[in-house]
C-alpha cells in the first residue's frame, strides 16, 4: 500500500479580516514531487510554513508523518529540510562553517557534518567558496548553500520554496537531477515554484491554488486533458482566469513614457 506521508484537510487560514487559506485539502503520497503553484499572494508559502510549525493560528487537519501537528510535538522536524523563499544566511561564516553547525544542529557528528558539507559544495560547483565567508557569494551561490543545507541529515520530507532562484542553466539541471534521484529513492518532494516549465517537467503531480482553494490537482497530463491543451503556463493562466497580458503590459508601458 502506498504510504501518506502528509494530509491536509480543510486547511483555513485568516490575516485579520483577510482569508488566505480557505478549505485547502490534499494527501501526498511518499515519493510523490509535488508542484505546488499559484498567483502571487496565493497562499503557497502560507501553507507550506503552517506544515513546518512557523504559523500557527489555522482551522483544519495537518498531519505529517501520522502525526497531527495540532498536538505541538516537534519531533517530526527531524525527518524534514526546508529551503525558504527568502533565507538569511550567517553572512560573516564560512560555508563550511554554516554548514557544519547546521548538520550538527540536525545530529550529524561534526566529522560527518564536515565530510558531507565539502563533497556537496563540491558536487555543486562551489567547492572553491568552502572556506570563504557567505557575504562573498554570488546570489547562485547562496542559494546553492540553501538547498546543501536542507539535505543535509538527510530528510523525508523536502519543502522547497522557489528552490532554484539565481541558479544558472547548468546547475538548474543538476537541481532537477538531484529531485528527480530523491523521490526515485523514496524521498517526497513539495515544490513551490512559479518557473513553469520546470514544474511541468519535475512535478508527478501539480495542485494549483487560487482564491485559496485548490483549482486543480492532477498529473500534468490530468490537467492538459481537462483544460488546455498546452504549456503549464497556458494551463495556469485559464484557470486563474487570466488573458490580459497584451492589454496591461501596454498600459504600464505607456505610463512609463508619459513626461
Ligand atoms: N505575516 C503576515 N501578516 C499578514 N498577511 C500576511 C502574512 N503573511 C502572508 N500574508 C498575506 O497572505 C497572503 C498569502 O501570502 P503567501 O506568502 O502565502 O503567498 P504566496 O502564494 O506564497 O505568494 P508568492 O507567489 O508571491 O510568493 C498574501 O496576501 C500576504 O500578503
Amino acid at each position: 500500500m502506498e504510504e501518506i506521508i502528509l494530509t491536509i484537510n480543510d486547511l483555513k487560514k485568516n490575516y485579520g479580516v483577510k482569508t488566505v487559506l480557505n478549505g485547502v485539502s490534499f494527501q501526498v503520497k511518499r515519493g510523490e514531487i509535488i508542484g505546488y503553484i499559484g498567483p502571487n499572494g496565493a497562499g503557497k508559502s502560507t501553507t507550506v510554513k503552517i506544515m513546518l510549525g512557523i504559523e500557527d493560528d489555522y482551522s483544519g487537519e495537518v498531519n505529517i508523518f501520522g502525526h497531527d501537528l495540532s498536538d505541538g510535538k516537534v519531533e517530526y522536524k527531524r525527518k524534514i529540510g526546508y529551503v525558504p523563499e527568502i533565507a538569511e544566511l550567517y553572512d560573516n561564516l564560512t560555508g563550511h562553517e554554516y554548514l557544519t553547525f547546521i548538520g550538527e544542529l540536525y545530529g550529524l557528528d561534526y566529522d560527518l557534518a564536515e565530510y558531507k558539507s565539502k563533497s556537496l559544495m563540491e558536487l555543486f560547483g562551489i567547492g572553491e567558496v568552502y572556506h570563504s565567508r557567505i557575504s562573498s557569494y554570488s546570489k547562485g551561490m547562496r542559494q546553492k548553500l540553501l538547498i546543501i543545507s536542507s539535505l543535509l541529515h538527510n530528510p523525508e520530507l523536502l519543502f522547497f520554496d522557489e528552490p532554484i532562484n539565481g541558479l544558472d542553466a547548468n546547475s538548474v539541471m543538476i537541481f532537477k537531477e538531484i529531485m528527480t534521484q530523491l523521490a526515485a529513492q523514496g524521498k517526497t518532494i513539495f515544490y513551490s515554484s512559479h518557473i513553469m516549465d520546470v514544474v511541468e517537467k519535475i512535478s508527478s503531480r501539480i495542485i494549483l491554488l487560487h482564491d485559496g482553494k485548490i483549482a486543480a490537482d492532477g498529473t500534468f497530463n490530468e490537467l492538459k486533458q481537462k483544460n488546455t491543451e498546452g504549456s503549464l503556463e497556458q494551463i495556469f493562466n485559464e484557470l486563474t482566469g487570466f488573458s490580459e497580458h497584451k492589454e496591461l503590459g501596454s498600459r504600464f508601458v505607456s505610463v512609463v513614457r508619459e513626461m
